[in-house]
């Protein structure tokens, strides 16, 4: 069996859905397991609505509209009044009717996750109802009762013993009758709630599937040709690999490259399942194969740009030495805010800390420690990455720019720079 993921790019619109089936009609003498993400940048404007309904914004029931309305278009462009699927995407709304209209009492982050999780089981409905208006025999799921999670909202953690029991179960029963349509992104947890995997995490949910159901292989389907040496919205003359090595590209997911979820490779590694990334424009077109063995050549450095960044330097009020008391101490408040540290450095009397911003989280963790520690901080940085880098490049990609932070090693370069 197979397991296909398409993210937003690919189901953006009434043609991006035409043209899913299109690649699914391909490969309909499969067993077929299909993981959607939200359409277009829904997850981005269903953010943006948790925020404001948390915040008791007044454009609640705008940012709202504006979601129905970008579903209810493409719906129309796709099927005929008084189809069925108009139902089912009513009855998925009138849940988020009813949260809308109660106070928020609930932490941000739980209910983020019931709000934006909404993305993902429209997209699902609608690709599912076109599949089956096409001809095909497909079944839509719900992921929440099969990918367990613990109650860690917004960073669900998958509990793989009952995730794989669930899925082996059920799964090879439906697979044997239908293709089975799914959402990536999200789990539920043993009380029922919806969890997510954390952003861009529909990679991820098709490597869980694939691992647990022992694949033939995952293909991730995007709007670029497959992996490429750089993102090309950033760069021109990227070169693509053709084959890479699991361990390349989870260094390269870890070090920020977004066309893969970091998750998504360990679990499709420890079960020998390879990993196709192609592109969904041109379903024939070989794409990048991620396995074991891979023959890869680095003809061009890889480059990775991490945006909006913070430097945090912490120095102890006393003046002291940089100890393992005080490192583990900042450990534990960034493990406690769940802010994942990009890079670090020490020195004698400071700690410098790069990781993403994310301003809810951001805010606490600052407040902790500047409750114990001196602490000074720089953001709207950008963090670079190379590896299998020349010099020479690293000296071009930091030209005119402000260093703060600079690490190297044989293979990998990482600079912190200001942005002018
Ligand atoms: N090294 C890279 N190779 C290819 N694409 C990259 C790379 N780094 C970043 N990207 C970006 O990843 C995007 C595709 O991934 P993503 O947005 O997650 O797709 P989807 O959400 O549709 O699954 C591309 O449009 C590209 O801008
Ligand atoms: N919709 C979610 C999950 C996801 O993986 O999306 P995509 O496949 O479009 O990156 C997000 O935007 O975070």
């Amino acid at each position: 069996m197979l397991v296909f993921k398409f993210g937003g790019a690919s189901v953006k619109d009434a043609a991006g859905v035409a043209n899913l089936a299109h690649v699914v009609q391909k490969y309909a003498h499969e067993q077929l397991l299909i993981v959607v993400s939200a359409m277009g940048k829904t997850t981005n404007a269903l953010e943006k609505l948790a925020k404001a309904y948390f915040n008791h914004a007044d454009d609640v029931h705008e940012l709202y509209e504006e979601v129905k309305q970008y579903h209810y278009t493409i719906m129309h462009q796709l099927f005929e009044d008084g189809h069925p699927v108009f139902d089912e995407v009513n009855n998925t709304f009138v849940e988020i009717d009813w949260m809308l209209e109660d106070e928020p009492v609930d932490t941000y982050d739980f209910i983020y996750d019931q709000l934006v999780s909404v993305g993902e089981l429209l997209s699902t409905r609608i690709v599912n109802a076109y599949l089956a208006q096409t001809g095909l025999n497909s079944k839509w799921l719900d992921v929440r009762g099969y990918i367990h999670t613990d109650n860690t909202y917004r960073e669900g953690t998958v509990d793989w013993d009952k995730t794989s029991a669930n899925i082996q179960a059920e799964i090879p029963g439906m697979l044997s009758k239908n293709i089975v349509v799914t959402q990536g992104f999200l789990g539920g947890t043993s009380e029922n709630f919806t969890t997510t995997l954390g952003r861009e995490g529909s990679d991820y949910t098709a490597s869980i599937f694939a691992a647990c159901l022992q694949a033939q292989s995952v293909t991730t389907w995007k709007d670029v040709p497959g992996v490429l040496n750089a993102d090309p919205k950033i760069f021109q003359d990227t070169v693509k690999f053709d084959e890479l090595s699991y361990t390349e590209a989870m260094e390269m997911t870890y070090y920020g490259a977004t066309v893969i979820h970091p998750k998504t490779i360990k679990p499709l590694q420890n079960a020998g399942i390879p990993l196709l990334v192609k592109p969904f424009g041109n379903p024939d077109a070989p794409g990048t194969r991620i396995c074991e063995t891979a023959n890869q050549q680095f003809a061009k450095a890889i480059i990775i740009i991490k945006q909006n960044q913070v430097l945090v330097s912490v120095s102890s009020k006393d003046h002291s030495f940089i100890s393992e008391n005080i490192l583990s101490k900042v450990y534990q408040l960034f493990a406690q805010n769940q802010v994942k540290i990009n890079l670090l450095q020490t020195s004698a009397l400071s700690l410098s800390v790069c990781f993403d911003l994310v301003e809810e989280r951001f805010e606490k963790l600052l407040s902790q420690l500047n409750q114990e520690f001196n602490v000074k901080y720089n953001s709207a940085l950008e963090l670079i990455t190379l590896r299998h880098y020349e010099p020479e490049v690293l000296k071009q990609l930091t030209e005119g720019k402000k260093v703060l932070l600079e690490q190297t090693s044989r293979n990998t370069a990482q600079v912190v720079v200001a942005i002018n």
